[in-house]
């Protein structure tokens, strides 16, 4: 079992999460909703080591503590996470993205079984493990994501925000594959805003508001919770009264009041009429007001003016162009600039009464070198 109590985090200044305690047991599916910047994200690196902030408090897996390992040691311990954007590598295909997931001690003697059981969940993926995964659809490429996180044989699965970016049917696809991964026993830790999907799937949530857990309750339960339902589920509050969510409308034009959960109050997602004040007709329309009384053109002294100051600049560019070329023209042939480090293009011999010569920064592209694992064990360059 996955157990975090009283996880902090602050960048900087800025607090992310406080005192935020959660459990998530073993083939349980479990949500995490909240409104953006509440602290979901930051919550599933914090757990999986790759916060870049300050991180305190204690995530313990099975009974052990996880908290001040690396992120490589806790994928070991059993804890995969898939971040937001998936981050598969688009120029290898299906299978070495697979093949790249297994590389954690825990899973490498049971290569060949996981990647059955990966391919068995995602028949897809099957039929396409030679396709470079740039090329597969939103819905596969995630697919892969989730397939490589499973490859490390996890006891937990993270996953942060899984259905962004896709269609409602893959969304749905990609729901019922999460329902298939608990059923092999997996502890699934799931970052959704899809929380209409989500909760459908999940056995508990809890709602991250502003930094802090502030209700957790079962998935069907927070499903039916009104509260709920007009702060995740985009119901009306006469909608919200009513508990069946899939009866509610998508949008209220209604202000939504304070939601209280508990003894505390959550912040639901405001309408841009609330935060601003005014509502988006009345925005468009002020706006077409503004322009319709605007002055016409440009007075002829700034346009004068800019066109003068045009002038200067493109006189200014042809002259560099044309050092540029003169340059070139003495440079002498067999002497190319080491790209390692910028460098830095030198005024040739008897050019001095030519001016200073332009400078050519050039930068060596980052490279990505490949290694596959050999039966043997050992690493090849490829
Ligand atoms: N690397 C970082 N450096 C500084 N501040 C950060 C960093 N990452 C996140 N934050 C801040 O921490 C807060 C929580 O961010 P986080 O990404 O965890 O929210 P979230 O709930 O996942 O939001 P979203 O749904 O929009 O992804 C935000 O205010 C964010 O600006």
């Amino acid at each position: 079992m996955l157990e975090v109590r009283n996880l902090t985090a602050a960048y900087g200044q800025h607090p992310a999460l406080k005192d935020v305690s959660l459990t998530v047991g073993a083939g349980e599916i479990v949500v995490i909703l909240g409104a953006n910047g509440a602290g979901k994200s930051t919550l599933l690196r914090a757990i999986s080591g790759i916060c870049e902030g300050k991180v305190g408090g204690e995530v313990m897996l099975g009974g052990q503590l996880l908290s001040g390992h690396s992120s490589d040691e806790i994928v070991e311990r059993g804890v995969a996470l898939v971040p937001e954007g998936r981050g598969i590598f688009g120029d290898l295909t299906v299978k070495e993205n697979l093949l790249l997931g297994a590389y954690p001690a825990r899973a490498r003697s049971d290569e060949a079984a996981n990647l059955d059981r990966v391919l068995g969940l995602f028949p897809k993926l099957r039929e396409r493990q030679g396709q470079v995964a740039r090329t597969m659809s939103g819905g596969e490429q995630q697919m892969v994501a989730i397939g490589r996180a499973m490859m490390s044989a996890p006891d937990i699965l993270m996953l942060d925000e899984p259905s962004l970016g896709l269609s409602p049917l893959l969304c749905k696809e990609l729901f019922q594959n999460l329902a298939h991964v608990k059923d092999l026993g997996i502890g699934v830790l799931l970052v959704e805003q899809n929380a209409k999907q989500s909760l459908a799937i999940a056995d508990r949530g809890y709602l991250l508001e502003n930094t802090q857990i502030v209700h957790e309750d079962k998935a069907d339960r927070l499903a039916k919770d009104p509260a709920v339902q007009k702060a995740y589920l985009g119901a009306t509050s006469k909608a919200a009264t009513k508990t069946n969510a899939k009866s509610a409308p998508r949008h209220s034009a209604e202000p939504a009041p304070a939601v209280r959960f508990s003894s505390i109050s959550a912040t639901p997602r405001r309408t841009a009429e609330q935060q601003i004040g005014m509502s988006i007709d009345d925005m468009v329309r002020n706006a077409a007001r503004q322009s319709a009384s605007a002055p016409r053109g440009i007075a002829p002294d700034v346009a004068l003016a800019a066109d003068r100051l045009a002038k200067d600049r493109l006189s200014v560019v042809i002259k560099d162009i044309e050092a540029a070329a003169k340059s070139a023209r003495n440079r002498k042939a067999n002497k190319p600039p080491t790209p390692s480090t910028p460098s830095y293009s030198s005024a040739p011999q008897g050019a001095e009464d030519e001016g200073p010569a332009p400078v050519i920064e050039v930068y060596r592209r980052p490279v990505v070198e490949v290694y596959r694992r050999r039966p043997s064990g050992q690493f090849e360059r490829d």
